[in-house]
């Protein structure tokens, strides 16, 4: 508990002197309360000796409306402390959630990550802004009301005591159900929120199979889930807020009939001490019952403090990290077929492999070994080797599953390899930083993300100083004009939801458009051509060609087209780089190319 109470205290830090004014203002509004009883039993007083009590009524008067008044201020800079500390956890929450380790990313589900930022957060504004001060100023109020009180009367006292340090134990005991039970409603929040992102980003599929009653159902488990802990966590709150009456009631009682009986026997104090008395019990008591309440709230938003908190230690992808085991010299030749443009290190005339005219400048990219695994002792790359000169189009082709987009991944730097070298212009990778390496790199990947924004932006989004001239070119080359013609707005036109109201192969222009405006020097191509007509993917063929003028270009090809035109093929088998060379030497010379080719892996134009 103190542990809760001191993780949600470092939350205001920033916010302390905003703190402390409040809780004076609290506090004084709480002392403005605790002088009021005072001054009425010297009005009953007084009025009991028949002395007329205006001027003390209007002293009450004025109590009352400056109370008010510091209590009001207090309580806003409260709401607006609170409100900052949820900002400034979702700030910190965005900002690290968009820089995951992606193997991190790949164990997490989105939806979940987004409730922390929405449905937790919210929790903890009220936990922070009306517990914590609660805590201490009802504290503080207690403990000066309990000190009048015992100046007043010890022995009434000692009985309010015990029947309040009953309530303690009862509310001890709920204080633990209630945290678990909220700590497992805030996570099933979460996978409300993960469940629903499940069905709305495949709905499609989901009505096609008839499937709204089965997602429904599985949403509605946890929705369930969450209603069983947070009735549950209602249920222990009820018995505590209960409990803490009855002790109030019983108290109250007690006092009347003891102070009472004493009162009426002519024993120590007068009916004024006996109503100031009381008074003050109720001034005990109400800090008391929120000092409760806020315990009571500090364990609900634990359970949301521990999940923000949990998000906020997630990895961060470091800019560089030390080397992975990396291989000494390029020099792991693939077996068999493997020609001199495989291996970057191989003896010739070329290191760019045939088709290339050797080029002194150090290649583009270059992979030497390169090993990897998502998962430990599972290996998806089992040894890469391939150079990318500055200017040529390599093609990659191998057999789904083979690796190929997860070695775009690693060119990309999204992963690091667990053994082997990349370089990029002959600078090995470890020795940049990721955000070095990328600034030379666009990439189309299978998903051609499209964002949701007018189309303008979504070209802009790798070059967001871009000129109009330059968007216009890139439109002009991903054979755009249409789409920005029929677009109600042209260019600054609304796409939609992940760009909703594109076609596939429109977002494949749109993506490849994207990836040409950023003028790469390494451009990545993830089957670019999968979703064009004919016309289409003559043309792209074309502003390929024409692209590795200005830079390199390495692409994932399932079309014959693609890899006709690339000046070399890399043949990627079962993790390893097992051939390279042009189209027609493959089918002589490497037997996977020849079964990809033959088998039809290798599509001809669509029709
Ligand atoms: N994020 C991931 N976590 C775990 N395994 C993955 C992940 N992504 C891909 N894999 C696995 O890695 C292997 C290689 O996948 P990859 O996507 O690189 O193949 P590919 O050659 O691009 O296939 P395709 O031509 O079908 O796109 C597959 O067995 C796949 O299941």
């Amino acid at each position: 508990m103190a542990g809760s109470v001191a993780a949600l205290f470092r939350l205001t830090a920033g916010h302390r002197p905003c703190v402390a004014v409040a809780t004076a203002l609290t506090l004084a509004a709480s002392a403005l309360g605790l002088a009021q009883p005072l001054v009425a039993k010297h009005v009953v007083d007084s009025s009991s000796r028949g002395e007329p009590p205006w001027p003390l009524l209007l002293v009450l008067g004025a109590l009352f409306a400056a109370e008010a008044a510091a209590g009001a201020i207090g309580r806003f800079l409260l709401d607006r402390m609170g409100e900052g500390v949820v900002r400034m956890v979702r700030h910190a929450l965005v900002s690290r959630l968009l820089r995951l380790e992606m193997r991190e990313l790949d164990r997490r589900r989105g939806g979940d990550l987004v409730a922390r930022v929405t449905a937790d957060t919210t929790l903890l504004r009220d936990v922070v802004s009306q517990a914590l001060v609660d805590l201490v100023t009802g504290c503080l109020v207690s403990a000066g009301a309990l000190l009048l009180m015992l100046w007043l009367d010890p022995l009434l006292l000692l009985l309010v005591v015990a029947t309040v340090s009953l309530a303690a134990v009862a509310v001890a005991l709920l204080l633990k159900g209630i945290r678990a039970a909220s700590e497992h409603m805030q996570d099933s929040v979460g996978a409300v929120a993960a469940e629903l992102e499940r069905a709305l980003g495949a709905l499609p599929v989901v009505r096609v199979y008839r499937a709204e009653e089965r997602e429904a159902r599985r949403v509605g488990e946890r929705v369930d889930s969450a209603y069983r802990s947070g009735v549950r966590a209602a249920k222990l709150a009820a018995v505590m807020s209960s409990a803490v009456e009855l002790a109030v009631q019983g108290s109250f009682l007690l006092v009347l009939v003891v102070g009472g009986l004493r009162v009426h026997g002519g024993g120590a104090g007068s009916l004024g001490d006996l109503v100031a008395f009381l008074l003050y019990a109720s001034y005990l008591v109400l800090p008391l019952s929120s000092v409760f309440r806020a315990l009571g709230l500090i364990q609900r938003g634990t359970g949301a403090y521990r999940r923000i908190d949990e998000a906020l230690a997630l990895p961060e992808e470091p800019d560089r990290r030390p080397a992975p085991a990396a291989s000494p010299a390029p020099a792991a030749v693939p077996p068999t077929s493997a020609p001199a443009a495989v291996s970057p290190a191989a003896p010739g005339p070329s290191p760019a492999g045939p088709g290339i005219p050797a080029d002194p400048a150090p290649p583009a990219l270059e992979l030497a070994d390169v090993r990897f695994g998502y998962v430990p002792d599972r290996p998806v790359l089992r040894g890469v080797s391939l150079t990318v000169p500055r200017h040529g189009l390599v093609a990659l082709v191998g057999r789904s599953g083979a690796g190929k987009s997860t070695l775009f991944s690693l060119v990309a730097r999204l992963y690091e390899p667990d053994a082997g070298t990349i370089r990029f212009d002959g600078r090995p990778a470890a020795s940049l930083g990721r955000r070095e390496s990328r600034a030379g790199i666009a990439l189309v990947d299978q998903n051609t993300h499209v964002l949701e924004g007018t189309l303008r932006e979504n070209l802009a989004y790798a070059a967001p100083g871009a000129g109009e001239d330059e968007i216009l070119r890139v439109v002009r080359l991903a054979r755009l004009g249409p789409v920005v013609r029929r677009l109600p707005g042209g260019l600054d036109g609304r796409l939609g939801d992940r760009g909703g109201t594109l076609s596939a192969g429109e977002r494949q222009r749109v993506a490849l458009a994207r990836a040409l405006l950023a003028r790469p020097r390494l451009l990545l191509l993830d089957e670019p051509t999968s979703h064009l007509d004919a016309v289409n993917e003559a043309a792209l063929a074309r502003t390929l060609s024409e692209a590795t003028a200005d830079c390199a270009v390495l692409v994932i090809a399932h079309r014959l087209s693609t890899v006709q035109h690339a000046d070399r093929i890399v043949v990627l088998d079962d993790g390893r780089t097992v051939a390279s060379g042009r189209h027609d030497e493959l089918l002589t010379t490497s037997p996977v190319y020849r079964e990809l080719a033959t088998a039809q892996v290798l599509r001809g134009p669509r029709r």
